[in-house]
């Protein structure tokens, strides 16, 4: 979360000139609900059912630029699309960085608590692994511009 998925992903698809998805923009226009709605009534199980879903929907389309949520590699099924189907880039992030980034926004439910430096702590132990396990690139996003950040993977895929 706030490693800039979102940001980065639109950035690079004006610059590749290829549709871009956001998958949570998916999930809410499929449900007519919001992030927070969905968590509310269906807590997280209920969104990642959504979220794998969209995800395979997605995978059907011609080629675009796809911005995951940030849980979307929890589940295996997603992992073995991913890593099988796309070119999968990686924006490593740290905890400081991403807490500075989401501090104002209410719109990640799993950040409304009294710490969300731990619940990021506790994520990263777990997440990280299987980031780097579906990566095809891994780009260090700490105190780097978004157009920079966007140079650096368009040269990495030249590059792959
Ligand atoms: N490289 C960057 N440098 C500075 N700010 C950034 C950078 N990338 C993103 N941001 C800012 O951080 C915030 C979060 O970014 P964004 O929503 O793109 O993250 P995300 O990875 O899509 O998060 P999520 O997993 O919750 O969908 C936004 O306000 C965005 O402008
Ligand atoms: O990291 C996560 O688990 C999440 C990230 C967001 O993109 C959303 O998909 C949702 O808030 C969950
Ligand atoms: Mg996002």
């Amino acid at each position: 979360m706030g490693a800039g998925k979102s940001t980065i992903g639109r950035l690079l698809s004006e610059q590749l000139n290829l549709p871009f998805v956001d998958l949570d923009r998916e999930i809410e226009d499929r449900a007519g609900a919001s992030i927070p709605w969905i968590f509310d009534i269906e807590g997280e199980a209920g969104f990642r059912e959504r979220e794998c879903a969209a995800l395979v929907e997605v995978f059907q389309r011609p080629d675009l630029i796809l911005a995951t949520g940030g849980g979307c590699v929890l589940l295996d099924e997603n992992r073995q699309l991913l890593s099988t189907q796309g070119h999968v880039v990686y924006l490593k992030t740290s905890v400081e960085q991403q807490l500075q980034r989401t501090a104002k926004d209410k719109n990640r439910p799993l950040l409304q608590t009294e710490d969300p430096e731990s619940v990021l702590r506790t994520m990263a132990e777990k997440r990280n692994p299987l980031y780097e396990a579906v990566a095809d690139s891994v780009i260090v996003t700490n105190g780097q511009s978004p157009k920079l950040v966007v140079q650096e993977i368009i040269s990495q895929i030249q590059v792959d």
